[in-house]
């Protein structure tokens, strides 16, 4: 089968950018992928963003707030191609993820926003997107969609191995020696955190585990969020980016330092408790969460097993979502699963995404 360029898109639950990396494959094996980069939002696009998130479920498609949204998002992502086309010679397709303004899979729905039409006409190029929702009507998860790439990238890897994303939400990939994958959200992944510091110190992020670092955890306040029942539910499983935004009035009376050791604490906790039918013999993580050096040191002491960046496996960890959704764009090409029962709890394995050419004769491939 031909490989073919892609430019994977990803703007994720931390709301902090879009993410645009290349990748090259057939849809199985990966020839190349990188580079990649990030393209930030302004405060002003996050914050609008940021509101859709708690009214998203009385949202129309039409809302004029939604749709001014929708377009500076996608403008930033044409922003994105147009620099990254630049670094290779040729480009066959994009994969649009788009931003999840809602997740609720036991509604049976999922709600990635994005102008495809708009990114198509503005770069020339055929546009995968909507992902998820072939997943969701099917009675899955919808989400997470990375194992089939994090399998993919290990192929020639000894299992059973854990990939762990650490971003607004966390999820993990167990790769076994025979190449099955099982997955699931394991919690919060930096998004209370980012919410935390933002409320106390104006800053997007507790950058650098500063206010963590200086704080202690408030044991009496964590077990009670711990108790929630989606940690002793079994995978697959997801998120929404607000299923524990209650957290937030859980801290709220501590200091700036202790909520923030506090909700260090709790995504730690949350990924160690984890259910995975093996324990991993290595932790690889990607996602900004591994940019904070706190969170990292207090996985390393939860886990029994080693945490590493996913740089020790010769990825980047900062554009291995976005090169996700540029393999899952060949893969959905090619009518190849996307998801699975141990991924996503759909009945089978399942292809997803649907092909926009906006002004384009659609390309045989
Ligand atoms: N130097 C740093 N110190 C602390 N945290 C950091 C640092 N750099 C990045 N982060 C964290 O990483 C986050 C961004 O991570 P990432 O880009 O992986 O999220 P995302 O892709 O939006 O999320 P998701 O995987 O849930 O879709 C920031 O919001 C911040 O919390
Ligand atoms: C609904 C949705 O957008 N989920 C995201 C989110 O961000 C992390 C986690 O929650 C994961 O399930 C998923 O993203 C990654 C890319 C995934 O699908 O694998």
């Amino acid at each position: 089968m031909r490989c073919l360029t892609a430019i994977g898109l990803m703007s994720g639950t931390s709301l902090d950018g879009v993410d645009a990396a290349l990748v090259r494959t057939d849809g199985e094996k990966i020839l190349s992928h990188g580079p990649g980069l990030s393209l930030t939002y302004s405060p002003e696009l996050r914050a609008r963003a940021r509101d859709l998130l708690s009214r998203a479920a009385t949202l129309s498609p039409e809302d004029p707030g939604l749709r001014r949204v929708e377009r500076d998002l996608t403008l930033r992502h044409i922003e994105a191609v147009q620099i990254l086309r630049q670094k290779t010679d040729t480009v066959d397709l994009i994969g649009f993820h788009g931003q999840t303004i809602l997740h609720a899979p036991e509604r049976r729905l999922t709600w990635q926003i994005g102008d495809a039409a708009l990114l198509s006409r503005e770069t020339g190029l055929p546009v995968i997107h909507d992902f998820r929702s072939a997943d969701v009507a099917a009675g899955g998860e919808g989400a997470p969609l990375a194992p089939w790439y994090h399998a993919a990238l290990l192929r020639e890897h000894e299992g059973p191995v854990a990939i762990l994303n650490i971003g607004g939400v966390a999820n993990v990939t167990l790769v076994e020696a025979d190449g099955s994958i099982h997955a699931c959200d394991t919690g919060p992944g930096n998004a209370l955190l980012d919410d935390w510091a933002f409320l106390h110190t104006g800053t997007a992020c507790d950058v650098d585990g500063a206010l963590a670092r200086s704080g202690s955890v408030h044991e009496d306040i964590l077990e009670p969020l711990l108790a929630d029942p989606y940690f002793s539910r079994p995978a697959p499983k997801s998120l929404d980016r607000l299923t524990f935004q209650r957290a937030m009035t859980a801290v709220s009376a501590l200091s700036p330092q202790d909520g923030a050791a506090t909700l260090v604490a709790f995504t730690v906790e949350a990924i160690r408790r984890t259910p995975l039918p093996r324990p991993p013999a290595a932790w690889y993580v990607c996602g900004g969460g591994r940019h904070n050096p706190v969170l990292m040191e207090e996985l390393e002491r939860a886990l029994p097993a080693p945490v590493l960046p996913v740089e020790k496996l010769g990825w980047n960890g900062d554009d291995l979502e976005a090169e996700c959704f540029g393999f899952l764009a060949v893969r959905a090409l090619r009518k190849l699963p996307l998801s699975a029962p141990t991924i996503t709890g759909a009945p089978s394995c399942l292809t997803g995404g649907r092909l926009t050419c906006s002004g384009l004769v659609p390309p045989a491939f």
